[in-house]
C-alpha cells in the first residue's frame, strides 16, 4: 500500500475549503501503487483521487503533468482530469507535500492481463502518442538511458544481497546499452509507465489511463517496449508472443511503426527492462521506515532482461516457435 504521508482530518478539511466539492464523506488510503501517496476521497459532489507527490516527482514539473492530463482529456483520451480550486489553481500543498485532486476514473485494472487487454492497451498507447503531439510543454525523461548508470551506482553496494552476481550483470548490460542505444527514432510525449495497474477496463472496453507522473518526451517505440515488458510476460516469467502480437497490432492499427523503430525493439526492450530493474532495485533496498508500501520484485525484470538479450530478431516479439 502506498501511503507515505499521513493526512489528518483537520488538514484535509482545511485543504478542501479551497474547493467547491461539498463536504467530505469518507477518505481512505489506496492499497495500490508504489510511487505517490493516494487517497480516495468521497465528497458530496462525487469521488476524487487525492495525490500527494513523493520522492520521484519534482514539484517544478507538476504543471507539466497537470497540463498534460488536461490536454489529453481535451483530445478525447479518457484520463483523470485535475480538479480546480475556486482560485483556478490545481496544485496545492497538504501535509508538507505538493498535492492535487483529480477526477475518479471508473473501471478496474486487469489483474491477469489477457490478449484482448494487450490489444486495447496497444491501441490506447498509440492514441496517447498521437494526442500528445499538440501539447506545448516539454519534459525530459529523468529516467532515460543516460540516467541508468548513476541510478545503478546508488544501489550497486546492495545489489548482490538481492541475488549474487547482480551488480556485475547490470554493469555489463549498461555497457551494452550505452553503446547500442538508438540515437534517432520518432519521439514525442510518452506515458513511460503504462503497466496493467494504470489501464482501466469496464468489461472488455478500455475505460481510461491513469498515472501520468513519469510522462515525458522520449522515443515512442520505447514506450511500446515498456508495455511489452509490462503486459506480455506470464507470471512464470515466460514471454507470451500472442500478447506481444496483440500489443503491436493494437498499436499499429493507429500508428504503424517505422522500420527503424521495429528493428530497435529488442534493444529498447532491454532498456525498458533495465529501467524497471533499477528503480525496483533501489526501492527494494530503500523502503522508507514506517511507509505502507510493498516494494516490487526487481528480479522479475532481471528475467525479462535476460529474455530480451536472447532475442535475435524483432519478429520474435510477435511469433515464437
Ligand atoms: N483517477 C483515478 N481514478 C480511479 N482510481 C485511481 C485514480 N488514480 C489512482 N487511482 C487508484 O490509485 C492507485 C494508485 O494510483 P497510481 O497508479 O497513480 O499510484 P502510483 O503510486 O503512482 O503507482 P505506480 O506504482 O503505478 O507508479 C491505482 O492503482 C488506482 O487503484
Ligand atoms: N510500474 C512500476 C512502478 C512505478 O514506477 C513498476 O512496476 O516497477
Amino acid at each position: 500500500m502506498a501511503v507515505y504521508t499521513d493526512v489528518t482530518d483537520e488538514a484535509l478539511y482545511a485543504f478542501l475549503t479551497t474547493y467547491d466539492l461539498g463536504r467530505a464523506r469518507s477518505f481512505k488510503g489506496i492499497a495500490e501503487g508504489v510511487e505517490n501517496t493516494n487517497y480516495l476521497l468521497h465528497c458530496e459532489s462525487g469521488y476524487f483521487i487525492l495525490t500527494l507527490y513523493e520522492k520521484r516527482v519534482n514539484p517544478t514539473e507538476l504543471p507539466f503533468f497537470i497540463g498534460l492530463m488536461e490536454h489529453l482529456a481535451a483530445q478525447g483520451l479518457s484520463c483523470p482530469l485535475p480538479v480546480k480550486r475556486r482560485d483556478g489553481g490545481a496544485l496545492g500543498e497538504l501535509a508538507g507535500r505538493p498535492a492535487a485532486l483529480v477526477t475518479f476514473l471508473d473501471g478496474v485494472s486487469a489483474r491477469k492481463p489477457e490478449v484482448h487487454h494487450c490489444l486495447e492497451t496497444g491501441r490506447a498507447l498509440a492514441r496517447l502518442h498521437l494526442a500528445g503531439q499538440g501539447f506545448g510543454l516539454r519534459r525530459e525523461n529523468a529516467l532515460a538511458q543516460p540516467h541508468w548508470r548513476p541510478l545503478f551506482e546508488t544501489s550497486r553496494a546492495g545489489a548482490d544481497t538481492v541475488t549474487p552476481g547482480l551488480a556485475g550483470e547490470i554493469a555489463r548490460e549498461l555497457d551494452t546499452l550505452e553503446k547500442s542505444w538508438p540515437k534517432n527514432l520518432p519521439r514525442g510525449i510518452i506515458h513511460a509507465d503504462l503497466f496493467p495497474d494504470n489501464v482501466f477496463f469496464i468489461g472488455k472496453t478500455l475505460s481510461g489511463l491513469i498515472d501520468f507522473y513519469f510522462a515525458c518526451e522520449d522515443f515512442f517505440a520505447y514506450d511500446l517496449a515498456i508495455c511489452l515488458n509490462a503486459w506480455c510476460f506470464e507470471p512464470d516469467g515466460a514471454f507470451n508472443a500472442t500478447k506481444g502480437r496483440a500489443m503491436l497490432q493494437g498499436y499499429e492499427s493507429l500508428r504503424p511503426l517505422e522500420a527503424e523503430e521495429r528493428a530497435a525493439l529488442p534493444i529498447l526492450s532491454r532498456g525498458a527492462a533495465m529501467r524497471f530493474l533499477l528503480t525496483r532495485l533501489y526501492d527494494w533496498l530503500n523502503v522508507p521506515p514506517g511507509a505502507l508500501v510493498k516494494p516490487k520484485n526487481p528480479l522479475d525484470y532481471l528475467a525479462r532482461l535476460r529474455f530480451h538479450q536472447a532475442i535475435s530478431a524483432p519478429s520474435e516479439y510477435v511469433w515464437r516457435p
